[in-house]
């Protein structure tokens, strides 16, 4: 059995999507320019590249097994998938937003008839007929932030992450429509008919993230200090303590997976409480 998983080809999603797939054991064999398929390291498992909008479409109708892509672009496809997996990266927010000067400060100002420029045409109008108001859409491939200083629109619904650009040109939100981030998605017939090999790449995505801000520590300890070392650890599933054979010294080897924000600190303390030969080590994949 064999799958075919859809990954953004270009923009800000596609580099960490590659990762992601590569650190889940899913290498690239020739993902060169321009490339449209790519096979993996894995016989059964091949790699489509399409614009991001384009993978909500073939995932649900089966052009392709998986795909990599945002929520918001599902939701604006009304795509009819299994979303498998949050894969923590690429959160942003569908806003509406309104220029700093005017007086529309709230969805409760807005009236009907108000135009709104939006790369996201069908979640907007949705949105906006679900609190009653009957919008008329502009819709823009790109620099929506400028519509309404070029008289296009009125408002806006763009999606805001830093909130840079709509700072640089002078908008304000005035509501959230949507949160989005970056999902794992499967056709659900795929999913039926194919759900070990399915279930396997999730799982090995879901490791790489898993494993994303944590560290291998690996020390040595003289038994007589390893209580102690074993209270200042704060680890997944207690320590590892293995004996050092052929020691003329009491000593064991821990080891243990922590928070990588927790390792600068922890090192220290360690130390000081008589633990050597510390070694801090990347991890690739937590199952
Ligand atoms: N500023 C942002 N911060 C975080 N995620 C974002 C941001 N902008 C977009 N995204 C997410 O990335 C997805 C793809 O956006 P991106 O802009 O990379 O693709 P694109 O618009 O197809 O490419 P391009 O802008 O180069 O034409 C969006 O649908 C959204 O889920
Ligand atoms: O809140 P910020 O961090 O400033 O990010 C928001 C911007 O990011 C996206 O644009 P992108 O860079 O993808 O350009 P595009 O409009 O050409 O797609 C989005 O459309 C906003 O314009
Ligand atoms: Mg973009």
């Amino acid at each position: 059995m064999k799958i075919k998983i859809a990954i953004p080809s270009k923009g800000r999603i596609s580099n960490p999507a590659i990762a992601i797939l590569e650190k889940a054991g899913l290498r690239l064999k020739d993902s060169g320019n321009r490339k449209l398929f790519s096979k993996t390291h894995n016989a059964d498992i091949d790699v489509m590249f399409a614009r991001a909008a384009d993978i909500p479409s073939y995932v649900e109708d089966g052009v392709v097994d998986m795909g990599i892509t945002g929520l918001d672009l599902i939701k604006e496809n009304s795509a009819d998938v299994e979303i498998l997996a949050d894969l923590d990266f690429g959160s942003t927010s569908l806003v509406l937003a309104s220029p700093e000067d005017s007086d529309i400060n709230s969805i409760d100002d807005l009236k009907s008839g108000v135009v709104v420029a939006t790369e996201f045409p069908n979640i907007t109008n949705s949105y906006l007929m679900a609190n009653g108001i009957e919008a008329r859409i502009v819709e823009l491939s790109g620099s929506t932030e400028i519509a309404p200083f070029i008289g296009v629109a009125d408002i806006i619904a763009d999606l805001t992450s830093t909130g840079t650009t709509l700072k640089m040109n002078h908008l304000k939100i005035i509501d959230n429509i949507l949160d989005s981030s970056i999902k794992l998605i499967a056709n659900t017939k795929s999913y039926k008919q194919k759900k070990n090999l399915i279930e396997n790449v999730k799982i090995s995505m879901k490791g790489v993230i898993d494993a994303d801000r944590k560290k291998l520590l690996m020390m040595n300890v003289s038994s007589v200090n390893l209580e102690t070392i074993k209270s200042l650890m704060p680890a997944m599933a207690g320590p590892t303590v293995s004996k050092v054979l052929s020691d003329k010294e009491d000593t064991v080897a821990i080891q243990a997976v922590v928070d990588e924000e927790k390792v600068f600190n922890l090192v220290h303390s360690l130390k000081n409480a008589g633990a050597r030969d510390i070694l801090v080590v990347p991890i690739e994949r937590i199952i």
